[in-house]
């Protein structure tokens, strides 16, 4: 088994309902596994400005696929969730990312983890910081990383 984290985001329609779907989906596979899950954090949109919040969240997950296997299990969530590619970075109902899969690194276009956008991400890092305190990112501390993010774009943990 290997671990892996996801990083999870929305901002049409229901967006906890989303998320929550997409869980569900995850906990569905007989390969996967859903240890931890964050809280869910309202997040300012990055990148592409001209749309609504997202919801986000970070889930760790124990699999027995191999990462270009998750990856398509998680396109396949997507497109269950009637996710449509418009504008990059744009709106969108589901969002599923692999942040980090064990050890492994790829950098093929197709898969690149760790997730290259990850550590200047606060609505990645502050929920996964959340679930994996002690985690290291390239030989750096997860608490050093979100310090460094600290005001930078607004994440609000929902209660
Ligand atoms: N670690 C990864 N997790 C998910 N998709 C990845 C990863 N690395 C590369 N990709 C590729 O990125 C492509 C585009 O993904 P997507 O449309 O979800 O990007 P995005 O979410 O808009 O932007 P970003 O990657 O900055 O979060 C996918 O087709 C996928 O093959
Ligand atoms: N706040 C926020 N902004 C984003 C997000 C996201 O999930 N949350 N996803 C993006 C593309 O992956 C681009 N911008």
């Amino acid at each position: 088994m290997a671990k892996a984290y996801l990083g999870l985001g929305s901002n049409i329609g229901d967006t906890k309902e989303h998320l929550d779907n997409a869980i569900d989906i995850l906990r569905s596979s007989k390969d996967i596994v859903v240890l931890k899950k964050s809280s869910y954090y309202k997040t300012e949109p990055i990148g592409y400005e001209n749309q609504d919040w997202f919801l986000n969240m970070v889930v760790e997950v124990e699999t027995t696929l191999e990462p270009k296997e998750l990856l398509q299990y998680c396109q396949l969530i997507e497109t269950q969730l009637k996710r449509k590619r418009i504008v990059r970075w744009g709106p969108r109902t589901i969002d599923i990312d692999i942040l980090l899969y064990e050890n492994y690194s790829s950098n093929q276009e197709s898969l690149i983890v760790p997730h290259p956008r990850m550590t200047e991400r606060a609505f990645v890092m502050i929920p996964l910081y959340e679930i994996a305190p002690d985690l290291l990112i390239k030989d750096v501390a997860i608490s050093e990383v979100v310090k460094q993010l600290e005001g930078l774009e607004t994440v609000i943990k929902e209660i």
